[in-house]
């Protein structure tokens, strides 16, 4: 039998008010640190999170992302960091902010905290970032040998955050499992070259199930600014149990497909979980799931306010060249689509993406 190999973050803290707590647990991480988020982030944190470090003892400059995570920003952060001979970088805001921090941290010795300030991908635990260019088309994942030092989640920030992210992250999170498990039935490797643990695959099926449990009942709170049992319940399984759940588990289709829809403008204002939404629908189409079953998951993204049709991530009345374009980069040769038990051609995806949207229009 094959290496298995399960890798996670050092830390992971989540709750009410955890963000005032960032000095403690940051402290023992170095001496100075630079704090990356976009400028409505620093307007709504980044006092607090000064103060949390710097009573902690710490040296802190705040520093303004660019918003998009592409080579030339990860430079140009790697170089402030540099500039204030930082030892701990911690990327605040979305999935694109954490992700440039992360980037721009291999450039140093220093340590890499992630501190979400949406529930919206699982990107915050990951070992991963995600290369767009600077118009925001998915050029490449980068896969670095390193975790984050802490994950760093206030549930309070996340529940008063706009719901549309937080649905996102559950559409991220919705994901994990059907791709996991396709990964592990087909035998191939997970993002660090080997097989998948069982402990992974059990991480990934509670992010599911506890999607399902909880998941109505946390947007419905989150759309109050309220923080409910379930809403912790979500948060962990959007950030954490997704996160490892799709590292140590295993990509497949959902993400592959996702990335090919970035290829078409019309579909940028669609977030990344509303977009993998309707890769995980085509997956399972693609896989031949029986029509209740995909109906089931449909109706459960539909419940939360996820997309189930092309219309709705911006693809009105896609025409076959478009959908050909899509499909032709989620089948690229290093793309994770071909983790799927079965061979699939883009003809298969394009038709999948037909497929999936007929069954999401029924709930209209
Ligand atoms: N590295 C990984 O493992 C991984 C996993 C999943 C997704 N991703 C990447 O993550 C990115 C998507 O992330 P995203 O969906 O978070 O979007 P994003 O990072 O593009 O944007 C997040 C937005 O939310 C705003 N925001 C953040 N906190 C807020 C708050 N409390 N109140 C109000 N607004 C707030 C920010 O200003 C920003 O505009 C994509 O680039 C995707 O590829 C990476
Ligand atoms: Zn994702």
């Amino acid at each position: 039998m094959t290496t298995q190999i399960f890798r996670s973050p050092a830390g992971y803290v989540q709750g009410r008010n955890v963000i005032d707590d960032l000095g403690t647990h940051a402290e023992p991480l170095g001496e100075t640190v630079v704090v990356l988020a976009d400028e409505l982030v620093l307007d709504l944190f980044g006092d607090r999170v000064r103060d949390s470090l710097e009573a902690a003892g710490l040296e802190v400059a705040l520093e303004e992302f660019r918003g998009e995570c592409s080579e030339r920003e990860i430079e140009r952060v790697a170089d402030v960091h540099a500039d204030h001979d930082a030892d701990v970088i911690v990327g605040m805001g979305g999935g694109k902010a954490i992700d440039t921090a992360r980037a721009a941290r291999e450039h140093t010795d220093g340590a890499l905290v992630s501190l979400p300030t949406v529930a919206s991908t699982d990107a915050p635990t990951s070992s991963v970032a995600v290369i767009y260019t600077e118009a925001g088309e998915f050029v490449e994942f980068h896969v670095y040998e390193r975790h984050p030092e802490l994950v760093l989640i206030d549930t309070e920030v996340i529940a008063s955050a706009p719901t549309r992210l937080f649905r996102g992250g559950i559409g991220d999170a919705l994901a994990t499992w059907f791709e996991a498990d396709a990964a592990y039935r087909s035998g191939a490797t997970t993002i660090f070259g080997t097989r998948s643990t069982r402990t992974a695959q059990e991480i990934a099926k509670l992010a599911y199930t506890t999607l399902r449990d909880h998941g109505r009942s946390a947007v419905e709170a989150v759309e109050r600014d309220a923080v409910t049992e379930s809403v912790e319940a979500v948060v962990e399984a959007n950030t954490l149990l997704s996160g490892l759940g799709f590292e140590s588990g295993g990509l497949a289709a959902a993400h592959a497909i996702h990335n090919g829809l970035t290829q078409l403008e019309a579909t940028h204002e669609a977030t990344h979980g509303e977009k993998v939404t309707i890769g995980t629908l085509a997956q399972l189409v693609l896989e031949g799931r029986e029509d209740a079953f995909v109906e089931d998951v449909a109706g459960f993204a539909n419940a939360v306010g996820l997309p189930t049709t092309l219309a709705e991530i911006g693809l009105e009345d896609p025409s076959t060249e478009d959908l050909a374009v899509v499909a032709e980069a989620a089948c690229a040769e290093e793309e994770t689509i071909h983790n799927e038990p079965v061979p699939v051609t883009p003809d298969d995806v394009r038709d999948s993406l037909v497929g999936a949207d007929a069954i999401g229009r029924r709930l209209e």
